[in-house]
């Protein structure tokens, strides 16, 4: 029996998630060692990023073949955005920032380059290929937040972020996701699935580079 089309998308990125695992951000979660600062640039960034993040489900679903595919994705980019925005409501007041006075915190270079990629892959490709180009975001969360939370952190804050990612609720999204993909990646012509290959491999190093501007607080160079 061959791999599923997700099994091998995912041995491709297995570097990419060792090393996002490996990251100082993320050991710092569980630790506790993290610098608050650190973490509210994340979150910061995090309220841009979620909003073009929405947008690109919304464009992917408006491309699926059947109702089932389009509900599926208008459903998450309503739904699970709303968990996400509830997770920073809580968040930021207790990092000493008011949600309020996020739009006065431009997206970074990473962030810009980030969802510019997911709306461009989105808008301009077909519906596997945006599927792929959005699979990483919630795939990723959902091993990095199985993994943190066999790990916990005594920053009940972090604790907080780790439970959204860790828990079952959201493995059964993120299965639902994985399911429909495969469904539509077995029946790929050999260049359009090398595109959504393509697209699935950029977002995962994108997810390693948005741990990586917010422990660095990237800011632009000019
Ligand atoms: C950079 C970045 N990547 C992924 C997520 C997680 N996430 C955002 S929207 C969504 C869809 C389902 O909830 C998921 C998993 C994040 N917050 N920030």
């Amino acid at each position: 029996m061959t791999d599923s089309w997700t099994t091998r998308l995912w041995t491709q990125v297995e570097p990419t998630y060792r090393a996002i695992l490996a990251h100082p951000f993320l050991t710092g979660l569980t630790d506790g060692s993290l610098e608050q600062t650190r973490f509210a640039y994340y979150l910061a960034q995090d309220a841009h990023y979620l909003r073009d993040y929405a947008r690109a489900l919304a464009v992917v679903g408006a491309k699926a073949a059947t109702h089932a595919d389009t509900g599926l994705f208008a459903r998450h980019a309503a739904e699970t955005v709303a968990v996400e925005l509830a997770l920073h409501e809580t968040l930021l007041p207790q990092l000493g920032l008011d949600p309020a006075e996020l739009d006065a915190i431009a997206p970074s270079p990473t962030t810009t380059a980030y969802t510019s990629y997911l709306l461009a892959a989105a808008y301009g490709g077909t519906f596997a290929e945006g599927v792929a180009a959005v699979l990483p975001c919630y795939w990723i969360y959902q091993r990095v937040g199985a993994e943190l939370a066999g790990r916990g952190s005594p920053d009940p804050r972090y604790a907080r972020w780790i439970d959204t990612y860790g828990g079952d609720a959201f493995a059964a999204t993120v299965s639902e996701v994985l399911a429909l993909a495969d469904r539509i990646g077995a029946a790929l012509a050999p260049d359009e699935s090398a595109r959504a290959a393509r697209h699935f491999a950029t977002t995962s190093r994108y997810e390693w580079m948005f741990w990586d501007a917010a422990w660095r607080r990237e800011a632009w160079p000019v």
